[in-house]
């Protein structure tokens, strides 16, 4: 018990619905209800699609699966205790013990439910329960519920897209004659590109359209001052220290990770920064880490990250799919590589990787700069506690190091360390929404090799 004590002491408690009014408590109440009528909506919208793919079988498969995400959304709005789950998947396993784990933490009491458990473990299940409840009605067990709303998502930042790619072969076509100030200019405005791009995710809409309409380039300055921290200095570092002679003599470059957020304009930003990062000799090879299951709406899946570059080679845009046959031939050549993992989509904090996927954790060791996007990743990373916002974001890692890193990611949860004295009270006075409005962001870097 003392030891317990003194735990608790050292990392606060988890941010959670139970805090009535709290952004946690409005998510759970108001967001993720509407979320899953949004999905029970569209899996009835297609039913057609069922029949004509499947016959009454798929019409029956729909009626069930209709019918086990109505009950969860009972379950969630009456704050109903959270069920193992029975689809014997890859995971299942681990989520069920991650639920007697959750019930340890909270006494014999009560039980785990919807409104009482921590919000970040509460949240990847109700995306976990969707799945089950596809899984278990074949056969349209295959059914990306999303799906519609990322291809959408995609189609409405057209023309912000162009402008991204025109822009992107324009100093393609004169990297050569760059100076390494106007290099670390360009890195510096496609790194912002790729932040600003984690604003377009359908999580914190409800599902409802957010798509990119201005040219991203043209807002950058406008945006500068909205950025609380920016470590960008040490990510240009961490890549630039990376490049070694090869064994031709020849400087070789490291290997960056990316793990992936939002499909949609979002992951166009991040492809745009990887192609820049490679074409510019900052990166011999991009490893893309992606969800294998739809997730929070709008992350990208296996499929969405070969559709999205499918598109864009197919665009009828000369300089776009330009882009989309550089894009297809670093995936053909392997210096760019799509990579899932179940730990992506597990409620873990990461500071738990190394024991609880260190299979993953050993994989990101070989990074010499993991970049994470979007908010979601964020909240694993800091264990979506709460913090002080003073706190320094290596303290919040808890020991989660595998690389240098950096976490990329415009704030949507009432979460945000790492901040100077004041800054937190003064933001608070001024912007009362500040830490969910996705109107400010972070560029925050942490190294294994720095103090702790
Ligand atoms: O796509 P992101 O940036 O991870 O954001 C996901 C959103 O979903 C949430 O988890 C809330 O539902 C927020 O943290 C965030 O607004
Ligand atoms: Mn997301």
């Amino acid at each position: 018990m003392a030891a317990n004590q003194a735990l608790r002491q050292l990392v606060p408690p988890s941010l959670s619905a139970k805090v009535e009014g709290s952004f946690a408590y409005l998510t759970v109440r108001d967001r993720l209800p509407t979320i899953l009528t949004r999905v029970i909506d569209t899996i009835h919208r297609n039913k057609n699609k069922f029949f004509e793919e499947f016959g009454e079988e798929g019409v029956q498969a729909e009626k069930r699966t209709i019918g086990f995400l109505s009950k969860l959304r009972n379950e969630l709005l009456t704050d109903k205790p959270v069920l193992v789950l029975c689809d014997g998947l890859e995971d299942t396993d681990s989520w069920n013990q991650y639920l007697q784990r959750q019930q340890r933490l909270l006494g014999e009491r009560d039980p785990v439910s919807w409104f009482k458990s921590p919000w970040l473990y509460i949240e990847c299940y109700m995306y976990r329960r969707i799945q089950e409840a596809i899984w278990l009605n074949p056969p349209i067990s295959d059914f990306d519920v999303f799906n519609e709303s990322k291809t959408q998502s995609f189609f409405e930042s057209q023309q912000a897209v162009i402008s991204l790619c025109t822009y992107l072969q324009g100093f393609n076509r004169n990297m050569d004659d760059l100076s390494e100030t106007q290099l670390m200019e360009q890195f510096h405005k496609l790194l912002q590109v790729s932040l600003w791009g984690n604003r377009c995710d359908l999580s914190i809409s409800a599902g409802m359209e957010n798509s990119q309409k201005a040219s991203p380039i043209d807002s950058l300055s406008d945006l500068k001052s909205f950025i609380l921290v920016d470590d960008s200095n040490m990510v240009w570092s961490a890549l630039t220290s990376a490049q070694r002679p090869g064994e031709d003599g020849k400087i070789t470059p490291g290997r960056v990770d990316i793990v992936l957020d939002n499909a949609g304009f979002e992951l166009v930003t991040d492809l745009v920064l990887a192609n820049f990062l490679v074409s510019a000799g900052l990166a011999r090879e991009v490893r893309f880490h992606g969800k294998s299951i739809p997730w929070f709406v709008s992350d990208v899946t296996s499929h969405d990250f070969q559709w999205t570059i499918r598109q864009t080679l197919a665009a009828n845009h000369k300089w776009m799919s330009k882009t989309g046959v550089q894009w297809q031939s670093y995936v053909r050549e392997g210096v760019w590589s799509y990579h899932d993992h179940p730990f992506w989509t597990m409620p873990h904090e990461y500071c738990d990787m190394a024991g609880d996927a260190p299979d993953l954790y050993a994989t990101l060791q070989g990074a010499d700069l993991i970049l994470f996007k979007g908010d979601l990743n964020y909240r694993k990373l800091t264990g979506d506690r709460e913090w002080d916002h003073m706190v320094p974001f290596d303290r919040a890692l808890r020991g989660f190091g595998p690389a240098p890193l950096c976490s990329l990611r415009t704030l949507k949860a009432n979460i945000q360390v790492g901040l100077q004295p004041g800054q937190g009270e003064n933001l608070n006075t001024q912007d009362p929404s500040w830490m969910t409005s996705g109107k400010y962001a972070v560029v925050q870097f942490s190294s294994p090799h720095r103090e702790q």
